[in-house]
């Protein structure tokens, strides 16, 4: 679906002194995105986890290399045809209060993208809207609320709805439970676990938690100063992980807190 050929991504800066800088936020690598399948992208702050979602989305240009939806290079593409295209990709950010117009209500901003992309009459578009909040157990008296009267769980709901509102093939999820506390952080991967079968085609996981992304993908990819370094399928436990930034990243995990070993057997016991 996706395919990235020897992508690479640099941002240029400038140093304390003022001197310029060059940053390889992504350096060439080749990647392919299949439909139905869930990724993870794992790796410490700056690894270049976000640059390279952006790249996959088509939201940022690589500085060389091709980034190619359904075989089409992305670059190549009228900008009109490419944002139509584009609906099928979409992302889910680790802000939602951030993410959502603080002055429209939650039912306006899940519609906001159908209002944008698709047509549809007002009475299909409440269908639609009311079948989504029911997707993601959102009632019908939270969808008439304001994002800063919803709690930060049933936000990411919000964007979660949002982001399925024109049917997508693809999701990031960026940071996306991230601040949660562990029982809505739970419900919020379980959820989306639940929409792959049920409407997300395939999705791609950010995170800095090695637990979540071994719970949540069938491929994980490890990213150390923009390159992968590890790819790993169908990981079942820590010892899947070879290389040696991956053992360093699971050996510098914090101790885990009783509670959170308890979610974790849950975790596991349900796969
Ligand atoms: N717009 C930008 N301009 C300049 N440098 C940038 C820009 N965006 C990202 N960078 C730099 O590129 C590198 C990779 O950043 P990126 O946000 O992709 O990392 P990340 O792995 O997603 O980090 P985090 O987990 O903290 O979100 C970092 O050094 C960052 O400072």
């Amino acid at each position: 679906m996706i395919e990235l050929k020897q992508v690479s991504k640099q941002y240029q800066a400038k140093d304390k002194r003022g001197n310029k800088l060059t940053i390889d936020a992504v350096k060439p690598l080749s990647l392919s995105l299949d439909h139905q399948t869930s990724y993870a992208l794992v790796g410490e702050s700056g690894s270049g986890k976000s640059t390279l979602a952006r790249l996959m989305l088509g939201i940022e240009r690589p500085t060389s290399g091709e980034v190619c939806l359904e075989g089409n290079n992305i670059a190549l593409q009228r900008p009109g045809e490419f944002r139509k295209k584009r609906a099928v990709l979409q992302m889910v950010l680790q802000n939602a209060q951030s993410s959502l117009d603080p002055r429209l209500p939650v039912f306006d901003s899940i519609a906001e993208p159908i209002r944008c992309l698709k047509k549809m009459d007002k009475q299909s578009e409440r269908q639609k809207i009311l079948e989504l909040a029911d997707k993601v157990c959102l009632t019908v008296d939270q969808l008439s609320r304001l994002p800063h009267e919803l709690s930060g769980g049933q936000l990411k709901r919000v964007c979660i709805a949002r982001a399925m509102s024109i049917s997508p093939k693809f999701i990031v999820f960026d940071e996306s439970v991230s601040g949660l506390d562990v029982t809505v952080r739970k419900q919020i991967l379980d959820l989306i676990l639940q929409l792959k079968n049920d409407g997300i085609g395939a999705f791609l996981f950010i995170t800095h938690d090695i637990d979540v992304a071994i719970y949540m993908a069938d491929h994980i990819i490890v990213m150390k100063d923009g390159s992968i370094v590890e790819r790993v399928e169908h990981a079942g436990s820590y010892d899947d992980f070879k290389h040696e930034y991956s053992r360093k990243m699971i050996e510098s995990l914090p101790p885990k807190s009783p509670e959170y070993r308890n979610q974790q057997h849950r975790m596991a016991a349900t796969l």
